[in-house]
């Protein structure tokens, strides 16, 4: 009842969060959309399975061994959901990792080490461009956690509006960057606990 209530409450604001943005933040990956329907490329990175007479989405990270966020797979992640918000049967999303113990690692680290202050400044980009795109989707959004959500796989889950995760006591998850010496900005982390909920694995 209250995931209707939820759907109910976010499509009315359809109208609202689907205007074009007038930052033109998204113009990278809308660009890049484009390119990909006119090939009509898959993604191996992501999986998603539609179904048409429920109307959710569930899409599964797969890209080995951690889902670690870099540049390729942020792109890809947000381009499929960018399409599916185009879809206007499509009103839930369910976002899960199809690897074992691993929901997903956070960002790439490999993506902040030795890399051009170009290439840091396009990640950094697109991993903006992804929490904003989940956190002002259309669609009900969903965190299913099946495994270890470190930082910013914390920071994915924290942009869906529920987030359930599996009751095992090997799987972490939490905004522990700054051990990396990565500090989150101010508000970033206020539905961390309060929103997750726990399910048997
Ligand atoms: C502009 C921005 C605006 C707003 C941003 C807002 C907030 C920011 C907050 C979010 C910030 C996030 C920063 C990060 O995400 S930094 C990354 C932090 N992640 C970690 O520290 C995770 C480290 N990994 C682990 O804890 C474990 O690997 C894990 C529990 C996920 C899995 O353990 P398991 O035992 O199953 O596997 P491992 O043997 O440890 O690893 C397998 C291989 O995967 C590689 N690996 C692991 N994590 C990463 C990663 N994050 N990036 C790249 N590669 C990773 C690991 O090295 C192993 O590789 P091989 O040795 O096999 O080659």
């Amino acid at each position: 009842m209250a995931l209707r209530a939820a759907l109910r409450q976010k499509c009315g604001l359809i109208g609202i969060l689907s205007q074009p943005s007038s930052s033109g933040s998204h113009s990278r990956v809308s660009a890049v959309l484009v390119s990909q329907m006119r090939n009509n490329a898959t993604s191996p990175k992501i999986k998603v399975d539609f179904n048409q007479s429920t109307g959710v989405a569930v899409l599964s990270m797969q890209s080995p061994p951690v889902n670690s966020l870099s540049l390729d797979f942020l792109t890809e992640l947000c381009i499929s959901v960018e399409k599916l918000e185009m879809d206007r049967a499509c009103r839930g999303l369910i976002i899960t990792s199809s690897l074992p113990k691993v929901f997903s690692a956070g960002l790439d680290i490999l993506e902040m080490y030795g890399k051009s202050p170009e290439r840091c400044g396009e990640f950094w980009r697109a991993v903006q461009e992804m929490w904003l795109k989940m956190y002002s989707s259309n669609m009900v959004t969903i965190a299913a956690i099946n495994g270890s959500s470190p930082a910013g796989g914390c920071l994915l889950s924290l942009t869906c509006d529920y987030r359930i995760m599996s009751d095992n006591p090997r799987y972490s998850i939490g905004l522990n960057e700054t051990l990396l010496g990565i500090v989150a900005p101010f508000g970033t982390d206020k539905n961390i606990i309060k929103n997750t909920h726990t399910c048997s694995n």
